[in-house]
C-alpha cells in the first residue's frame, strides 16, 4: 500500500482527479467504480472542471457506484443515485445508461444483487474509489464476523445511520438497510484508490492500514489488494 499525505484538500482533490483523467487517457472505454459521501464531493468536483476544460471524456466509459440505501428511489433526494446526478453525473458526458448504481426500491432486491455481480463481472473495474467509514467500513460492509464477497443486502449499523443523519432531516429517515458491493467485488478491482479526509478518521484509517487484517475492520481487507493507493490529508493521515 502506498500513502501520500496532502496539506491541503484542494491538492488531494486535484490529485485524485487526474488519476482517473489518466485512466481514461489511457483507456478511454475504462469502468470506474465511485462512491459517494462527503468524502468524494471536491474530487468530483474537479473532475467536472477537467471535463469542462477538455481534458476528460466519458463518453465511453461506464462507472459502477458501491452501494445504494434499501427503500430509496433515485428521485429520493438522499438516495445515492440523487447523489451522483447531482455531484457528476449531470455535469459529464458519461451517457446514462452507463452508470450503474445498485437499485435499492426492486421488489426482489437479491436477485438485483445477483444481477449487479454479473455486471460487474462482464465490466471489471479498472479503479475503485473508495472512502472510510468511521467504523472502517467501506461501501457499506459494516464490521462483521464474517463478511460477504458480493453483493449484498446489509442491517446498516446505529453508528453509520448517525453519521449519515447529517444528510437527513432527522435520524428516524435513514434506512436501516442497504445494498452493496461486497469486499470481494471490491478486491476484484485492478487498482484501487482510499481517500481519508480529517481528524475524526486518524484512529480507524491507521487501524485499517497497519493494524490486524481483521473482518471487524474491513478497510483492513485492503492490505491484501496489490495496487492500493491511500490519499490522506494532514488531520487524517497524523497517526500514520
Ligand atoms: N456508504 C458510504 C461510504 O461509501 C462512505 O465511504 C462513508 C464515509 O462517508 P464520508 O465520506 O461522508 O465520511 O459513508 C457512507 O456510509
Amino acid at each position: 500500500m502506498q500513502v501520500k499525505t496532502f496539506d491541503n484538500t484542494m491538492e488531494l482533490d486535484l490529485f485524485a482527479a487526474q488519476l482517473f483523467a489518466d485512466t481514461l487517457k489511457n483507456k478511454p472505454n475504462a469502468t470506474l467504480g465511485l462512491a459517494t459521501g462527503s468524502t468524494p464531493v471536491g474530487i468530483y468536483g474537479k473532475i467536472i472542471e477537467m471535463y469542462k476544460n477538455g481534458a476528460v471524456t466519458f463518453k465511453d466509459a461506464t462507472t459502477f457506484n458501491l452501494d445504494e440505501y434499501v427503500g430509496l428511489s433515485p428521485e429520493h433526494k438522499q438516495s445515492y443515485a440523487h447523489f451522483m446526478n447531482e455531484q457528476l453525473f449531470n455535469h459529464i458526458d458519461l451517457p446514462k445508461h452507463h452508470a450503474h448504481l445498485p437499485k435499492g426500491t426492486v421488489p426482489d432486491l437479491k436477485a438485483e444483487c445477483v444481477e449487479y455481480d454479473r455486471m460487474l463481472s462482464e465490466q471489471p473495474i479498472d479503479i475503485q474509489l473508495l472512502g472510510l467509514g468511521l467504523n472502517g467500513h467501506i461501501g457499506f460492509n459494516e464490521p462483521d464476523q464474517e463478511l460477504q464477497g458480493g453483493t449484498h443486502i446489509v442491517e446498516l449499523e446505529e453508528s453509520t445511520r448517525e453519521a449519515n443523519a447529517r444528510f437527513f432531516d432527522n435520524l428516524e429517515d435513514v434506512p436501516t438497510k442497504a445494498i452493496t458491493m461486497g469486499v470481494g467485488s471490491i478486491l476484484k478491482a485492478d487498482s484501487i484508490l482510499l481517500v481519508v479526509k480529517g481528524a475524526d478518521k486518524a484512529g480507524i484509517v491507521k487501524q485499517a492500514l497497519q493494524g490486524p487484517i481483521t473482518t471487524e475492520v474491513p478497510a483492513s481487507l485492503l492490505q491484501t489488494h496489490k495496487n492500493v493507493l491511500v490519499l490522506v490529508d494532514r488531520e487524517a493521515g497524523r497517526l500514520l
